[in-house]
This record gives C-alpha cells, sequence and structure tokens, in this order.
C-alpha cells in the first residue's frame, strides 16, 4: 500500500518523542513503544487477525517513525499474523538505507524467513535483514545466511529486556529501537517504564469488540509530558510513562 505525504505538522509534534542521545547516560538503547489502539483498547479483532486501524496519514506517520530507528521489534505472533514488511517508505529512492532492521522475540521459533515479506522486501533491497531472537541451546530450526540469529537465556518470565537491548547496542551499535507489538509484548514493557523513553500511540476511532486482542497493562500507569494531535478520523498521543500507579 502506498503512503499518502506526511502530514506537515508531524515533524515538529514528533519530534521531543523522537530518539535523541543525549536521554539516555546508560549504554542501551533509546526505545519508543509505538502501537495503534481502538477506542476499547484492542489492537486487532482477534488473536492472529491484521487489522487495519490506522488512517492511511497515522500509517505514514508510523514510516516517518522507522525513518529516525535503528531497530524495529516485534512478537512472534505479530509476525506470524500479519507477515509484515517493516521497512521504510517515506523516500522510495531511498528504502533500505532508510529502513530499520527487524528484530524478531521467536523463542519458539514458529518464523520461518524464507518466503515472507521480510525476506522479499530484502532481496529486492527494499529491507533490511532480521536479527531473531531464539532460546538458548536451541538448535536453528530455519537456518538462513540472511538471518542473524541470536541465542538468549530464556527465564520464567522469558527472555529479560535488559539482555535484548544490550546486545543489540553492543553488537549491533543500535542506539534506538521502535517497538510495534503486539499486545504481549506492550503489556510486558509497559511494566518496564524505565526502560521506554517515549510513548506514541495511535487511537482510530473504531471499535474492535472483546474478541479483539487488547493491550492493558497489569497494573495503572501515570503518565506525563502528554501531548496530542488530532487528525481525520485518528489522534495520536505522545507522552513518557511517569510512574507504575500502585
Ligand atoms: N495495531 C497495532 O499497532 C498492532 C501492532 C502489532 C501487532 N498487532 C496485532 O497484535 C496481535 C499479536 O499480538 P500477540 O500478543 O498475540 O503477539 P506478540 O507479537 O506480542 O508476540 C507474543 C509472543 O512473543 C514472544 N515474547 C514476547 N515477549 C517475550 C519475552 N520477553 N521473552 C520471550 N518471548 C517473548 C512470546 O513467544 C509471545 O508468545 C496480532 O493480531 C497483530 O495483528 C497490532
Ligand atoms: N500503526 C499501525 N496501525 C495499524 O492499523 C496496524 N494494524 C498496525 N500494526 C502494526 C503491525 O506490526 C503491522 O504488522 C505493521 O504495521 C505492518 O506494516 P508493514 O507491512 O511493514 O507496512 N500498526
Amino acid at each position: 500500500m502506498s503512503l499518502t505525504p506526511l502530514r506537515k505538522e508531524f515533524p515538529l509534534f514528533l519530534k521531543p518523542y523522537l530518539p535523541n542521545e543525549s536521554i539516555r547516560t546508560d549504554d542501551r538503547p533509546f526505545i519508543t513503544l509505538t502501537y495503534a489502539q481502538s477506542l476499547d483498547s484492542r489492537i486487532s479483532k482477534g488473536k492472529g487477525i491484521r487489522t487495519t486501524i490506522s488512517h492511511l496519514e497515522t500509517k505514514t506517520m508510523t514510516h516517518y517513525l522507522r525513518l529516525h530507528h535503528d531497530g524495529i521489534l516485534i512478537g512472534s505472533g505479530t509476525i506470524t499474523a500479519d507477515n509484515p514488511g517493516l521497512n521504510c517508505k517515506i523516500d522510495e529512492e531511498k528504502i533500505q538505507m532508510n529502513s530499520p532492521r527487524p528484530i524478531i522475540i521467536d523463542p519458539n521459533q514458529n518464523w520461518n524467513f524464507k518466503d515472507s515479506k521480510i525476506e522479499e522486501l530484502y532481496l529486492k533491497n527494499q529491507g533490511k535483514s532480521p536479527i531473531v531472537f531464539i532460546k538458548e541451546n536451541a538448535d536453528i530450526k530455519y537456518p538462513n545466511e540472511n538471518v542473524n540469529y541470536e541465542r538468549l537465556k530464556f527465564n520464567k518470565d522469558g527472555f529479560n529486556w535488559i539482555d535484548i537491548f544490550e546486545l543489540l547496542s553492543k553488537k549491533y551499535q543500535m542506539k534506538s529501537i521502535m517497538i510495534e507489538g503486539g499486545a504481549n509484548v506492550i503489556n510486558r514493557l509497559l511494566m518496564k517504564p524505565e526502560l521506554i523513553d517515549s510513548l506514541i500511540i495511535t487511537i482510530g476511532s473504531v471499535y474492535l469488540g472483546k474478541n479483539g486482542v487488547e493491550v492493558s497493562p497489569s497494573k495503572a500507569l501515570k503518565l506525563k509530558d502528554v501531548n496530542w494531535w488530532k487528525g481525520t478520523t485518528d489522534s495520536v498521543m505522545c507522552a513518557r510513562i511517569d510512574s507504575i500507579d500502585d
């Protein structure tokens, strides 16, 4: 799907929330959590169902965000449901150069790069090759010379996010990563406010119903530095997480 021209007010609106090297003093990358939700806080109609929530003007905004990040991270539920491209089409002439590197959290190796949209775009020089996180000691189920598999210790809660971000920073020199979902990844990360630098959420004017995949952290959160943009059918909220509201 082709994009619409970027709404002219987005660069100024988003600037305070984009990766900014002066913000982080440790060696972890700048982390942006970003997704599109319905009025009833759902990000798809049901598990495994790809659902368009964003208007084309906020879809274009997502590609503008991709332009500003070194990596784009999603969970195995999203990659298997959506078969996303994860490239940046803001400038048709510079797609590969502008695209972030796809990062897939796939402990059980449900996803095969072969014949995926990411492979198709990579082979057409329209996207980057992926990094896939799998369990320590696991054999690689789908070996492929264009995939960087990274093995990590798998605890009772899965991978430790700090291990993921530190590896991406040290081994791949990533300074910024945008997290696009899905719900499991978002809900886990909302409970780690110290790791999240920005929240950029599109709210579409649609209800997706109780069978939809819900975004809702396990505890209440307070936000700060909140700013809103209002478009044709969607609004976008930018914010930072202040604290968990125990
Ligand atoms: N509207 C949006 O912006 C948006 C964005 C992305 C996905 N989606 C939708 O969300 C749905 C998928 O969401 P979901 O919650 O099923 O899947 P998900 O993409 O959040 O992936 C969940 C899986 O990722 C792995 N995982 C996540 N965190 C991990 C950790 N710390 N350690 C180890 N493994 C970890 C686990 O295998 C887990 O089962 C799809 O329907 C998709 O269309 C919507
Ligand atoms: N911003 C946004 N609005 C939506 O309505 C929607 N469904 C997603 N979903 C995010 C998810 O990761 C999708 O899979 C990618 O947005 C696919 O994007 P591309 O194939 O790379 O264009 N994101």
